[in-house]
C-alpha cells in the first residue's frame, strides 16, 4: 500500500496533496485496460506521490518515466529513451544505476527537486510463486528531499542540514504584530529546536538557521510580503496543508513522535511552538515511511539568548559565505580550524548566535585558554579527534534502518576515540566548567560497547549489511564453520574442474557462476559436440548455446551449488544476527553516543579556536555587561589573512565607542572620513566581527578587546543593489536604514557604510546627517558611520557623542600613498581622482577631471555653463556623430525606451535587438 501525502486524518485533514511548484505531474487520463501490469503499478504509486519524482526499482536500475523521465534526463543529462505506449504515445524513460543512484539523488536534491524512491518489496521469485504474469510487490520505502537527508555522500559534513517550519499567529483586531513560531530538525544529528520570534526578527531568525527545507502553511506560502522572506531563505521552501499545523492537534502530534503521554518533562512550549513542531513531525513521518528518526526532544529557544543579527547584516559581514556565494572568503571559512565535521557544524552554530550572556561566554573563553595554554595537549587532541568519524549521522543512520556496517564502525571508531581523549584530558586540575561538562559526557560514553563492536567487526568492511563479510573471524565459531564449508566448497569446484579437464581432455574447460544459471560448465563451440555425444553426454546435461561458448550443469555441480549457497546463505544469515544484536544496543545507547558525539565537537571546536588564536596571534577579549567597546589594536580576519598571503601587513586600528564620563548617557558614534579605498569600509566591518567572535566565545584579532554586549548588530553598506527583489538600490538602503533607527536601542552595534549615497548629493547628505542625529538622541547605539559627505564632520561639534575619524594617507609626488591607519579628525579632501588614476582611467581624464574640480571649486560646487562647453570630451564627441546618424538617434532612443528588460522574454529581447540593429542599418545607408 502507498501511502499519499496528506495530513492524518484525525488532524482535521483535507486531502490536498503536497505539490511543489515545478514538479512532473502525472498524465490525467490512465486508460489501465491498455496498459501493462507495471506500467499500471507504476501510474499508481506515482499518482500517490504527485509531488516527487518517482525513482521506480527495476532490477539493477531506478528508471523513471513519463514527465518525471523528462525533468530527470534534463536535470541529470542522461539519455532519455522510449519504453512501451500509453494511450497511443511512447513513454519516456531514463535510469540511473542503483549503485550509482546517490550520486544522482544528490544533483537532484540539490536542484531543488524531491525523489521518492520505491523499491522491490518482495523477491521476484515471490511473485513468479503467484503466477507468471505476476508483477513484483512494490512500494515507496522513503521521500528524500533537501531537509531529510541523512547519507554522507548527500551531505555536506561540515553543515548541519536543517527541516524548518514556521507557524503564524495573526496579529488581533486591534491591529496587533503577527507573531511567528519556528521549528527546526537536524534529522542527520538529532537535534530539535523551536523558538518563537516577534515579525519583524522572522528573516533574521531564518538567516540564522540556514534551513535546506522551509516548510511553510500554504495560506502564507504566496502572501505578499512573506514570499520574499521564503525566497531570500535559500531553502527549498514548501507549501504544506494548513492541518499539519493544526494548533488543537500539535502537542498531542508531537507527544506521539516521541511515545510519551505528554511534553510537560521535555519544557515549556508555547502553542504556536508546538504547531511549528507538530509541522515538522508529521512531515517526517510521511517522508520517512514509518521509520522515526533519532530526534532529541524540542528544546526551546529565548530570543534573548543570542545577538541578533538580521539577513541583510549576516549577508554585509560576509559571516559564512561572502557576497558572492563563497564559503572560501568568508569570516568562518577564515576561523575555521576545526578537524571533524561535527566541530565544523558546532563552530558554524555559534558564529551563527553569539550569545549575550557574559558568564556562558567566559566558559567557553576558559576551554580555548585552556588548550591555548598547552600547546602539547591542544596537537594531541587535535590528531585524536583528526580520526574520529561522524558519530551522530553514523547513529542517525542505524536508528532510521539505513545503516551499515560502516556506521557500526564509525560509532566503535568514535567511542575509542572519546575513551582515549578523556583518558588524556581527566588529568587536568581545573579544566573549567565547558570542558568539564565534556569530559562527563565522555566518562558516560559506553565504551565497553564501543570495544564489543571493533572485536566483532572486521578492518575491511562492506557499505551494505547485505553483501556479509563484516563479522570478524573468530568472532562466532558457528559463522568460522560454515564460512569454512563455503570456502572448502569452492576448493570442491576448483578440483572438479580439473576432473573434468581430465575426463574430457578439454583443457579450455571451465566451471563459472551466474545468476541465472548457478555454476555450470563451459566450453568453446568446438568442442561442445564431444560433450554432447555419448558417453560424455551421461554427465553433461546442455543448458545453453551461446555464439561463443556452450554450457552445461552437471549433477556433482548441482549438489555442490546446493551446499555452497546453503552455507553462504547460513553466513550470512549469521552475520545478520550479530548485525542486529549490536545494532539493537547501539540503539539503546543512543543518547550517550550523542552526548559523548555533542562532547567531542565542544572540544574540536575550544581546540580549533586555540589554534587559530596561536597561530593569528589573537586575544581574549573581555566580555561584560557594560555598554563598553574598547578595541585596540584590532584586525580585520579575513583582510588579515588574504594580506598576508600575499606577504603584506595588515594596520592595526583602535576603536572606543563605549559611553564617556561627561558626555552624556549612550555609546558614542565614530564618523570615519577618508578617501576611497583608505580602509574605512574594513575598519568598520572589523569592529563588528571582533564582537561577533568575542560572543561566540573565541578569542579576537587584536592586542585587547573590552565588549559590553552587543544584544542586536547591525551592518549596512550603501547602495547595495538587490535586483533580484526588484528593488532600486536606494530603497533597499533606506528599508534598511529604517530597520535600524526602528529597531536599534542603546545595547546595539550599528555599522553604517555610505549610507544616503544612492540618490542625489543634497538629498544623501541630509538623509545621513538626520540619521546620526538619530543615532545620537534616540537610539543612542554604539555606532560607526563612514561617508564621504564631509559636511556632516560639522555634526561633532553639535552632537557630544560623535567623534571625527579619519584614515590617514600621505600624498607623493601628486599621487596617493594609503597608510590604512585611523586617526582623530576629519579627512582634508576625497583624493578621489588619484585614487581613478591608481585605477588606470586614461591621463586625458584624468587630467579633465582635475580641470574640472577647480573650476567646481572656484564656482562653489555650481557647474558654471562655460564649463559644460569647454567640455573637451563633450566636443569631441560631438565632432564625432554624422549628421545622417545624428537623425536617427532619437529614434534610436525611442525604441529604446520603450523597451523595459524586465518585462522581456529572452526571444522578445532578440526582436528588440533585431529592431535596434535594422535602425541602425536605415540610418547608415
Ligand atoms: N588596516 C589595513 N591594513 C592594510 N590594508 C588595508 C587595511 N584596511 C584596508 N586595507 C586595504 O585597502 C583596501 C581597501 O579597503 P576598504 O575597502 O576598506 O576601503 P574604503 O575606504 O572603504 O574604500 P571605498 O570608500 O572605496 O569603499 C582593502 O581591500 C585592503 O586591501
Amino acid at each position: 500500500m502507498t501511502r499519499p501525502f496528506v495530513p492524518d486524518a484525525d488532524a482535521g485533514a483535507g486531502d490536498a496533496p503536497l505539490v511543489v511548484p515545478g514538479t512532473a505531474a502525472m498524465p490525467e487520463a490512465v486508460d489501465p485496460g491498455r496498459i501493462t501490469p507495471v506500467m499500471e503499478q507504476f501510474i499508481e504509486i506515482k499518482a500517490a506521490n504527485p509531488d516527487s519524482l518517482l525513482f521506480f526499482r527495476m532490477g539493477d536500475f531506478y528508471e523513471m518515466f513519463f514527465d518525471d523521465a523528462e525533468v530527470a534526463s534534463r536535470a541529470l543529462g542522461i539519455t532519455l529513451t522510449k519504453r512501451g505506449k500509453h494511450l497511443g504515445q511512447d513513454i519516456p524513460m531514463c535510469g540511473v544505476p542503483v549503485h550509482a543512484a546517490d550520486d544522482y539523488l544528490q544533483r537532484l536534491i540539490m536542484l531543488g527537486h524531491r525523489v521518492a524512491v520505491c523499491e522491490q518489496t518482495e523477491d521476484p521469485a515471490e511473485a513468479r510463486k503467484r503466477g507468471s504474469k505476476s508483477v513484483v510487490r512494490r512500494d515507496v520505502v522513503r521521500l528524500v528531499t533537501p531537509g531529510t537527508i541523512t547519507e554522507d555522500t548527500l551531505l555536506d559534513a561540515r553543515r548541519a542540514n536543517f527541516l524548518a517550519a514556521v507557524a503564524r499567529a495573526k496579529g488581533g483586531a486591534e491591529g496587533g504584530d503577527d507573531r511567528f513560531a519556528l521549528a527546526w530538525v537536524d534529522m542527520s544529528t538529532g537535534v530539535f529546536r523551536v523558538s518563537e520570534v516577534e515579525g519583524d526578527a522572522l528573516s533574521s531568525a531564518i538567516a540564522r538557521i540556514e534551513p535546506r527545507e522551509l516548510l511553510v502553511p500554504d495560506v502564507l506560502f504566496s502572501e505578499d510580503g512573506l514570499r520574499a522572506i521564503w525566497r531570500q531563505s535559500g531553502a527549498a521552501a514548501v507549501p504544506v496543508p494548513r492541518a499539519f499545523f493544526d494548533g488543537a492537534t500539535a502537542a498531542t502530534r508531537v507527544a506521539a513522535f516521541y511515545g510519551v503521554a505528554s511534553l510537560d518533562a521535555y519544557g515549556q512550549f508555547s502553542r504556536l511552538e508546538l504547531q511549528a513542531a507538530a509541522a515538522v513531525v508529521g512531515y517526517l513521518d510521511r517522508t520517512q515511511i514509518g521509520q522515526r528518526p533519532p530526534l532529541d526532544p524540542p528544546r526551546r529557544e529565548g530570543s534573548g539568548g543570542t545577538m541578533a543579527i538580521d539577513a541583510a547584516t549576516r549577508a554585509n559581514l560576509e559571516l559564512v559565505r561572502t557576497l558572492g556565494g563563497d564559503r572560501r572568503g568568508s569570516l568562518l571559512s577564515a576561523i575555521d580550524r576545526t578537524v571533524t565535521g561535527a566541530g565544523a557544524r558546532l563552530l558554524a552554530e555559534r558564529l551563527a548566535a553569539p550569545l549575550t550572556d557574559p558568564e556562558e561566554i567566559r566558559r567557553r573563553q576558559d576551554a580555548v585558554a585552556l588548550f591555548l595554554g598547552d600547546a602539547t595537549l591542544r596537537a594531541d587532541i587535535a590528531r585524536r579527534l583528526a580520526a574520529v568519524p561522524d558519530m551522530a549521522r553514523a547513529l542517525s543512520r542505524l536508528v532510521l534502518g539505513r545503516g551499515g556496517p560502516r556506521d557500526l564502525m564509525a560509532v566503535a571508531g568514535g567511542l575509542s576515540a572519546a575513551a582515549g581523549i578523556f583518558g588524556r584530558l581527566v588529568e587536568i586540575a581545573d579544566p573549567g566548567a565547558e570542558v568539564a561538562a565534556a569530559l562527563a559526557s565522555l566518562a558516560a560514553a559506553p565504551h565497553d560497547l564501543g570495544a564489543e563492536l571493533v572485536a566483532a567487526l572486521d578492518d575491511e568492511l562492506p557499505l551494505l549489511k547485505r553483501d556479509g563479510g563484516f563479522v570478524r573471524a573468530g568472532c562466532r565459531a558457528d559463522l568460522d564453520e560454515s564460512r569454512a564449508l563455503r570456502d572448502e566448497s569452492r576448493k570442491v569446484i576448483a578440483s572438479l574442474q580439473q576432473g573434468y579437464v581430465e575426463k574430457t581432455d578439454i583443457r579450455a574447460l571451465k566451471i563459472r557462476h551466474n545468476n541465472v544459471l548457478g555454476y555450470f560448465v563451459e566450453v568453446g563451440p568446438n568442442h561442445a559436440p564431444a560433450l554432447l555425444a555419448p558417453p560424455l553426454s551421461a554427465l553433461f546435461i546442455h543448458r545453453q548455446t551461446l555464439a561463443n561458448a556452450v554450457r552445461f550443469s552437471t549433477f556433482e555441480l548441482g549438489e555442490l551449488e546446493g551446499r555452497i549457497a546453503r552455507a553462504g546463505e547460513q553466513s550470512l544469515a549469521i552475520e545478520l544476527e550479530v548485525f542486529d544484536r549490536l545494532l539493537a544496543k547501539v540503539i539503546a545507547a543512543g543518547d550517550a553516543i550523542k552526548r559523548a558525539a555533542a562532547a567531542l565537537a565542544v572540544l574540536d571546536v575550544a581546540a580549533a579556536l586555540a589554534t587559530l588564536a596561536d597561530a593569528a596571534g589573537h586575544v581574549r577579549p573581555k566580555v561584560d555587561a557594560s555598554l563598553a567597546f574598547r578595541i585596540e589594536g584590532g584586525r580585520h580576519p579575513v583582510v588579515e589573512k588574504v594580506l598576508a598571503e600575499e606577504g603584506q601587513a595588515f594596520v592595526p586600528n583602535d576603536a572606543d565607542l563605549g559611553p564617556e564620563q561627561g558626555v552624556g548617557e549612550g555609546g558614542r558614534i565614530w564618523l570615519v572620513t577618508g578617501p576611497n579605498m583608505a580602509g574605512k569600509s574594513t575598519f568598520l566591518r572589523q569592529n563588528a566581527l571582533i564582537a561577533v567572535m568575542a560572543q561566540m566565545g573565541a578569542f579576537v584579532p587584536a592586542a585587547f578587546a573590552h565588549i559590553g554586549v552587543v544584544d542586536r548588530l547591525f551592518s549596512r553598506v550603501g547602495a547595495a543593489d538587490d535586483l533580484a527583489r526588484g528593488r532600486s538600490t536606494f530603497m533597499v538602503e533606506m528599508i534598511e536604514t529604517a530597520a535600524i533607527l526602528n529597531q536599534a536601542g542603546p545595547r546595539a552595534l550599528v555599522i553604517l557604510d555610505e549610507i544616503g549615497r544612492g540618490t542625489a548629493t543634497f538629498d544623501g547628505l541630509s538623509i545621513a546627517w538626520a540619521t546620526i542625529e538619530h543615532l545620537h538622541a534616540v537610539n543612542r547605539a554604539r555606532a560607526l558611520f563612514a561617508t564621504h559627505y564631509h559636511e556632516l564632520t560639522a555634526l561633532s561639534e553639535r552632537l557630544e557623542r560623535v567623534m571625527n575619524a579619519t584614515v590617514k594617507v600621505r600624498e607623493w609626488k601628486g599621487d596617493v600613498v594609503f597608510l590604512h591607519e585611523i586617526v582623530p579628525g576629519a579627512a582634508d579632501r576625497s583624493y578621489g581622482i588619484q585614487v581613478a588614476k591608481l585605477a588606470g582611467l586614461p591621463a586625458a581624464v584624468v587630467e579633465r577631471a582635475r580641470a574640472v574640480l577647480t573650476e567646481l571649486e572656484k564656482s562653489g560646487g555650481h557647474a558654471p555653463a562655460s564649463l559644460i562647453d569647454d567640455l573637451p570630451l563633450f566636443t569631441a564627441a560631438r565632432r564625432r556623430v554624422a549628421p545622417v546618424e545624428a537623425e536617427a538617434v532619437p529614434r534610436l532612443f525611442e525604441l529604446l525606451d520603450a523597451i523595459n528588460p524586465d518585462d522581456l522574454t529572452p526571444r522578445a529581447a532578440l526582436e528588440a535587438l533585431y529592431a535596434l540593429k535594422a535602425e541602425r542599418i536605415k540610418s547608415g545607408s
